[in-house]
């Protein structure tokens, strides 16, 4: 199959090498198993602490957004760095020259593309652009809550939720530069356009992302193309 996998800042963790190295190695066997594979990815805390200290100078928030973007593009390098000839040498910076390297056989990587965004919209339009059968967003939170665990104790995770219920839950969310979100709200009107079928799962560790491309199964929130039924939840705690 053909996957975008979203590799979010806070996953790949880009300081530990043993942590980018195992989502290299993932990434490396699904394609050895003849899985066609563009990778995006985040700027984590280095990002931020970029956004923060030239917030606390001035900067605009499309200048904090350009060094977000070249930060993720430095991130996108390491993981180059972890994978093997079959990756393309440096991050794409469009589109076309992501979907060349994956016509060519080659692992695409990309970070950010431009202000205004963040790298979840990139991975959506990557997969729509090259025809992807799954887009894979790898986070720190185990899939799409009614509002952010990190601040509810009792936020319930959706199991799944149709692209236009994502636009929904995630419409309130802060869009300035650095800001946290499991997919942003550009990334799920590009998926309600799309129809790519998307999971968003915790992607702390890679083989997670070896289960759900292989066996379908995850424990995260199914992004379905269609308008769902009433969403179902699943405790935070359960
Ligand atoms: N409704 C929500 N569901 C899940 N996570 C949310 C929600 N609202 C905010 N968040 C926050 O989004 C964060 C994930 O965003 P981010 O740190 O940008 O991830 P990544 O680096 O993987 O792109 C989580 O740590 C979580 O606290
Ligand atoms: O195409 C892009 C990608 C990223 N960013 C900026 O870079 C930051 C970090 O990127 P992202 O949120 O994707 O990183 P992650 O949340 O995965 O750490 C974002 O908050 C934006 O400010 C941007 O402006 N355009």
């Amino acid at each position: 199959m053909k996957l975008v996998l979203s590799l979010g800042g806070s996953v790949l963790a880009p300081r530990d090498p043993e942590r980018v190295g195992a989502h290299a190695a993932v990434i490396e066997n699904l394609v050895e198993a003849g899985h066609t594979v563009g990778a995006v990815v985040g700027g984590g805390t280095v990002a931020r602490e970029y956004i923060h200290t030239a917030r606390e100078l001035g900067a605009n928030e499309i200048e904090l957004d350009q060094l977000g973007v070249d930060t993720t593009r430095l991130n996108a390098r390491l993981l180059i760095a972890a994978l093997s000839e079959r990756a393309a040498t440096r991050p794409a910076r469009d589109y076309e020259t992501a979907g060349a390297a994956l016509r060519r056989g080659e692992i695409a990587v990309m970070g950010g593309v431009a202000p205004g965004q963040t790298t979840d919209a990139v991975s959506a339009a990557l997969a729509e652009y090259a025809g992807a059968d799954l887009l894979v967003y790898a986070t720190s939170v185990p899939g799409v809550f009614d509002a952010d665990p990190a601040e509810n104790d009792g936020a319930h995770r959706y199991d799944e939720l149709s692209a236009t219920e994502l636009v929904d839950v995630i419409a309130d969310i802060e869009m300035t530069a650095g800001a946290s979100a499991p997919v942003d709200l550009l990334a799920a009107k590009i998926i309600e356009r799309s129809g790519v079928r998307t999971v968003v799962l915790d992607g702390t560790d890679p083989d997670r992302v070896a289960e759900v491309v292989e066996s379908g199964s995850h424990d995260g929130t199914d992004i379905i193309p269609a308008a769902a039924d009433e969403p179902t939840y699943w405790a935070m705690n359960d």
